[in-house]
């Protein structure tokens, strides 16, 4: 495939990205919308779910993870693309990051999602470290704490991820 018919592609579907997210506000979900693309072509598209599932984690980039992986029957998305309408939360980068997505393209960013009422960016100043007060995560080193560890290393039949 040559460099101008890769981002026209891109371009397609990042549209249909947009396309899901506009889509999904008067179906009652979030203004997001995702897109995965396999390297062989195939197309899995999540919405925000959050609000319709009582479910915190169903953003429209983790929905559509969730979808291929089904789909493909394979925790592992290697050498996908992934094409959403928002530049994607430190929640949906990590299960990128999991489903070892290869790479990301994004329309409206953190910013643009701040100003329609939501906290991306907010999250993103925790992660960078400016924010602690939002949640504190304190650790407590127990006798057993890495024992679920020793299991896992001794148990031959584990399957990596
Ligand atoms: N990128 C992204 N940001 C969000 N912020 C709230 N919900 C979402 C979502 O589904 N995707």
């Amino acid at each position: 495939m040559t460099m101008a018919q890769d981002s026209d592609q891109s371009a397609r579907y990042l549209k249909q990205a947009v396309e899901l997210a506009t889509g999904n506000v008067g179906d009652g979900g979030g203004p997001f919308g995702a897109v995965v693309v396999t390297p062989d072509g195939r197309v899995y598209e999540g919405v925000n779910r959050v609000t319709r599932d009582n479910d915190p984690t169903a953003h429209a980039e983790v929905v559509a993870i969730r979808t291929a992986a089904a789909a493909i029957g394979n925790f592992d998305l290697a050498g996908s693309v992934l094409y959403t309408s928002c530049e994607p939360c430190p929640l949906c980068l990590s299960a990128a990051l999991w489903a070892r997505i290869v790479r990301v393209h994004f329309a409206a960013d953190r910013h643009g999602a701040a100003a329609a009422g939501f906290d991306d960016a907010m999250f993103y100043e925790y992660f960078e470290g400016s924010r602690p007060e939002l949640m504190p995560v304190t650790r407590s080193d127990i006798p057993t704490s890495n024992a679920p560890f020793e299991a896992w290393r001794h148990f031959v039949d584990r399957v990596e991820y």
